[in-house]
């Protein structure tokens, strides 16, 4: 039985500010949700965001409070183990809020995995990968320690798939500060962009163009997400792949964005999505259309991170890899023992439920009062 439910929010500075076209990030702001449950398991899940409300229409403190107020009192007393059922009562319930389910979701599901003794992947139907490669962003804002921040990751062998934010500049000075790091970098690294929306049609015609020219591998996101036929547009138009991002609030955008062939790439996201099970089923979707799949992040610390390689972990194709650093970028690990990245990979968590455990004492630390 579930007992109770109690969420936090964690304030980590970033190593360095992170520069995106909708904010720059000198904090991130952890949602952890812990679910106890009659028979002394616990779960945890996570559903953080980006940007306060910069990014998406749920804030870190709009999760909590509507988890606390009206997610909680929906399950407290209700089967632990029967997870589905649990999720389909919040989604009947509640409207939107996909953060916030997502955290509810994750959480039920980590404590059904220790409670059977399996990896999450486990109860998402197996794994077909045990690693995951992993790209890097870079965000400083400044070209030259965007190439120096590169070439460590290079040689320290984290990451050889380098995602660029753009967008707050110009086109032409966006192209430039591109293609200067695609030529410092060479064929040693995959160079993709970020537009998170911010071009218009015109403009991304332009840039993309530009871009291909010079390298690029993939376009993530550069129009507006509900410009749907202009991502159908741009997808026909140019042979680098685009990706849709903000786009794919879960299964139904994905149905909608295949049918038009919107997009030649998903970023899965499970907060976006509104759990791992609807985040599996935008995937599911992505595969029968021939979209090819890329592990998206909210800038999770460890427990959402945990969750998405969990789910990552089943794809039978993963083309174009994931962005699963987010730990990588604060400064605090909630975590008692850190995700393992070697040798450009992630390495699954092989243990029961998420495979983590939280440093109790440690967030109670940094957790806001
Ligand atoms: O993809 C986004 O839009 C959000 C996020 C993911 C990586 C990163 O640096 O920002
Ligand atoms: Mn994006």
């Amino acid at each position: 039985m579930i007992s109770h439910i109690e969420t936090y929010l964690v304030d980590v500075p970033t190593i360095r500010p992170h520069k995106l076209s909708v904010a720059t990030m000198n904090t991130q702001t952890l949602v952890l949700v812990r679910i106890r449950c009659a028979d002394g398991i616990e779960g945890w899940g996570e559903g953080t965001t980006i940007g306060g409300l910069a990014y998406g229409e749920e804030s870190p403190e709009s999760i909590k409070a509507n988890i606390d107020t009206h997610i909680a009192p929906l399950l407290v007393g209700m089967e632990a183990g029967a997870v589905a059922k649990a999720m389909a009562k919040v989604r009947k319930a509640i409207q939107g809020n996909r953060f916030a389910k997502c955290a509810i979701e994750t959480a039920l599901l980590d404590a059904q995995g220790r409670r059977l003794g399996v990896p999450v992947s486990e109860l998402l139907g197996g794994r077909v990968r045990d690693r995951l490669p992993v790209a890097w962003t870079l965000a400083s804002g400044d070209t030259a320690k965007d190439i120096a921040e590169a070439e460590k990751m290079l040689e320290l062998r984290r990451h050889r798939i380098f995602k660029l934010k753009i967008g707050a500049r110009g086109v032409n000075d966006d192209v430039a500060h591109v293609l200067a790091i695609k030529r410092a970098l060479g064929d040693a690294a995959s160079v993709r962009v970020d537009v998170n929306q911010a071009w218009s049609e015109l403009q991304a015609v332009r840039g993309i163009a530009a871009l291909q020219d010079g390298g690029v591998d993939l376009v993530e996101q550069p129009v507006r997400a509900e410009n749907r036929e202009a991502m159908r547009r741009l997808a026909r138009r140019f042979d680098v792949a685009i990706m849709a991002d903000e786009a794919l609030h879960g299964p139904v955008d994905a149905w909608n964005i295949a049918r038009i062939e919107g997009a030649d790439v998903f970023a899965v996201k499970i907060a976006q999505s509104g759990g791992l099970v609807p985040a599996q089923q935008v995937a599911a979707v992505a595969q029968q259309a021939g979209i090819g799949l890329y592990g998206g992040t909210m800038l999770e610390g460890g427990i959402g991170t945990a969750a998405t390689a969990q789910l990552c972990a089943t794809f039978a194709d993963l083309s174009w890899d994931t962005e699963l650093f987010g730990p990588l970028l604060l400064t605090e690990e909630v975590l008692c023992e850190p995700l393992v990245y070697r040798d450009f990979m992630l390495e699954v968590p092989a243990g029961p439920g998420l495979g983590v455990s939280i440093d109790t004492d440690k967030l109670h630390r940094l957790a806001r009062k």
